[in-house]
């Protein structure tokens, strides 16, 4: 499968020190997303914040980029996206923010260019919304939250 799409992006005035969204391995799926906070910012437990990350982007019509906690934050330090996945709109212009909330039990200091969270791109298909007086059958029905069981 190869899916390619160009993605602008640009670093917000006062953020040129700020490493561009990368990915860490050649198949990763999240490009990093580093914090451009101008002095540390502490978040003691329970507290959420919203992270800047110094950049803004421009996709192509089709696509979104959700922003996911990274798994190693979120077991050393609790440390996770409150909102995840964090949805950008492929119109959204300004700045990429995080929203980061500390489920841990000790303070975290989120430092200057350190990668707090990933960005994925995905595809998200057009969609008609049809109104009808009723829906097609199915097996399941209404059955949901649990319905099916445990094994
Ligand atoms: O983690 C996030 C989530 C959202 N956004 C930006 C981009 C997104 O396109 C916009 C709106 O996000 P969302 O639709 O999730 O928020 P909302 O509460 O519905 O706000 P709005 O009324 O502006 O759509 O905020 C971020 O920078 N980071
Ligand atoms: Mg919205």
């Amino acid at each position: 499968m190869n899916l390619s799409f160009e993605v602008q992006i640009n670093r917000l005035a006062g953020n040129e020190d700020i490493e561009l969204p990368r990915k860490m391995s050649e198949l990763a799926s999240g490009f990093d997303l580093y914090a451009a906070v101008t002095e540390d910012m502490v978040l003691v437990p329970g507290q959420r914040a919203l992270v800047p990350t110094g950049i803004a982007i421009a996709m192509p019509g089709g696509l979104e980029a959700q922003i996911r906690p990274r798994s190693g934050l979120a077991f050393k330090h609790g440390i996770t996206c409150l909102n995840t996945p964090g949805t950008i709109d492929a119109d959204y212009r300004g700045e990429i923010k995080v929203l980061l909330i500390n489920l841990g039990q000790e303070p975290f200091a989120i430092k200057r260019n350190e990668r707090i969270a990933q960005m994925v791109f995905q595809v998200v298909p057009e969609v008609d919304l049809v109104q009808v007086d009723k829906l097609s059958d199915t097996v399941r029905g209404a059955g949901g939250f649990g319905h099916t069981g445990t094994k």
